[in-house]
C-alpha cells in the first residue's frame, strides 16, 4: 500500500523542525574591543584579527588596529595610503622607520591604483604581491577576503577581518564593500571608517552585542539588505523591535540609540548592524 502522508504530516514536521531550529540556534557575541588601546584578557574566545586597508584616507585609529591584527593586507591602492599616510601619524619618527614597522604581509588587487614606487618599495621589503589584474569582475576587497579565507583561515582560526576606508567616499565602492560582507556571511568582517562600523548579523544566529561605550555609540541602526526581514526582535535599544517587519522601501531602523551595555538581536533575515564611532 502506498504511504499517504497525513494532512498534518507537513504541519507537524514543520513545527518540530521549527522547535529544533530554535533549540539549536546559537548565540554569537560581538564586541568592538579592537577599538580599545588594549584587548581585554577576558574577551571570551580569542579572535584573531586580520586588517585590510582600502584606498581611502586612513582612520586615525589605524595604528591601534594594526597592533591588534596578526596579519595586514593592502587592497591595491590601500598600499599607497600606508606608505603616504602612516608616517604622518608619527611626526617625531623617521618616515623610513615607520614604513618598515608597518609593512603589509600582502598586497592584492588588480593593481591599477598602486604606484610603481610603492609596489617596488614593499616588494623590496618582502611583502607578497598578488596581482589579479585578469579578474575585472570582483573588487579588490573581495579579492583580499577570498585570499584570507583560502590561505590564512586554517592557520588563524576564529578570524575577524577589520576593513579600513570602507565607508564614505564613492557610493558604488561603498555598496561594493557592503556587498562583500554579504557575499561572505560566514566570515566575520567589520567595515570601518572614522565615523562608524558596519557588520553583518546572519539570521542563523542570535546576537549579543557588547557595547564599548568608551569608543562607540550611542547612534546605531539595523538594516535589512536584499530581502524583507519578516520578524526582528531586539533589546537594549531606545526603539526596540518586537517581531517587527523591516524592508528597504519601508521601515528600517536608523538613528536608533543604544540604551544598555548589551544589545540583543534576533531576526529571520540577515541584517546589517551599524554603530557610530566616537571622536575623542
Ligand atoms: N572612494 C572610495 N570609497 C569607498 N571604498 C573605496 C574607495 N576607493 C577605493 N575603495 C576601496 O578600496 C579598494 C581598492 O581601491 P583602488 O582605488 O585600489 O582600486 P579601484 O580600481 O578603485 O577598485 P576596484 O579595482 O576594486 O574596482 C576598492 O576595491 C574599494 O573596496
Ligand atoms: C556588471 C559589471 N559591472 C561592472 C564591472 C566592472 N568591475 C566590477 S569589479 C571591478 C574591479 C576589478 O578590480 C570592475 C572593473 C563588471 N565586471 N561587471
Amino acid at each position: 500500500m502506498m504511504f499517504m502522508p497525513s494532512p498534518f504530516f507537513n504541519l507537524s514536521n514543520r513545527i518540530s523542525r521549527g522547535v529544533r531550529k530554535l533549540a539549536t540556534m546559537s548565540l554569537t557575541s560581538h564586541s568592538s574591543t579592537f577599538l580599545l588601546p588594549n584587548l581585554p584578557a577576558d574577551d571570551g574566545p580569542a579572535l584573531t584579527y586580520a586588517l585590510v586597508i582600502l584606498n581611502q584616507s586612513l582612520p586615525k585609529f589605524t595604528p591601534l588596529l594594526w597592533k591588534h591584527a596578526k596579519v595586514h593586507i593592502c587592497a591595491d591602492g590601500g598600499a599607497n595610503r600606508v606608505f603616504d599616510e602612516l608616517p604622518g601619524m608619527f611626526p617625531h619618527e623617521e618616515a623610513s622607520e615607520i614604513r618598515k614597522r608597518y609593512k603589509p604581509y600582502a598586497i592584492k588587487g588588480d593593481m591599477d591604483s598602486i604606484r610603481t614606487d610603492v609596489l617596488d618599495y614593499y616588494r623590496g621589503l618582502g611583502t607578497k604581491i598578488i596581482d589579479e589584474s585578469q579578474d575585472q569582475d570582483t573588487t579588490d576587497l573581495n579579492k583580499c577576503v577570498t585570499y584570507i579565507r583560502d590561505s590564512l583561515n586554517s592557520e588563524h582560526p576564529n578570524l575577524c577581518i577589520l576593513v579600513t576606508g570602507a565607508l564614505g567616499g564613492r557610493f558604488d565602492h561603498e555598496m561594493g564593500n557592503i556587498n562583500v560582507i554579504c557575499c561572505f556571511p560566514s566570515m566575520r568582517i567589520i567595515l570601518l571608517s572614522d565615523d562608524s562600523l558596519i557588520q553583518l548579523l546572519p539570521s542563523k544566529h542570535h546576537h549579543k552585542i557588547h557595547i564599548q561605550s568608551l569608543v562607540e555609540g550611542p547612534h546605531c541602526g539595523l538594516i535589512p539588505i536584499g530581502t524583507v526581514a519578516g520578524r526582528t526582535s531586539t533589546t537594549g535599544l531606545q526603539w526596540n523591535l518586537d517581531n517587527t517587519e523591516m524592508r528597504f522601501g519601508g521601515l528600517v531602523s536608523t538613528s536608533n540609540i543604544v540604551k544598555e551595555n548589551i544589545v540583543t538581536v534576533q531576526s529571520d533575515s540577515d541584517l546589517l548592524w551599524t554603530i557610530s564611532i566616537k571622536k575623542d
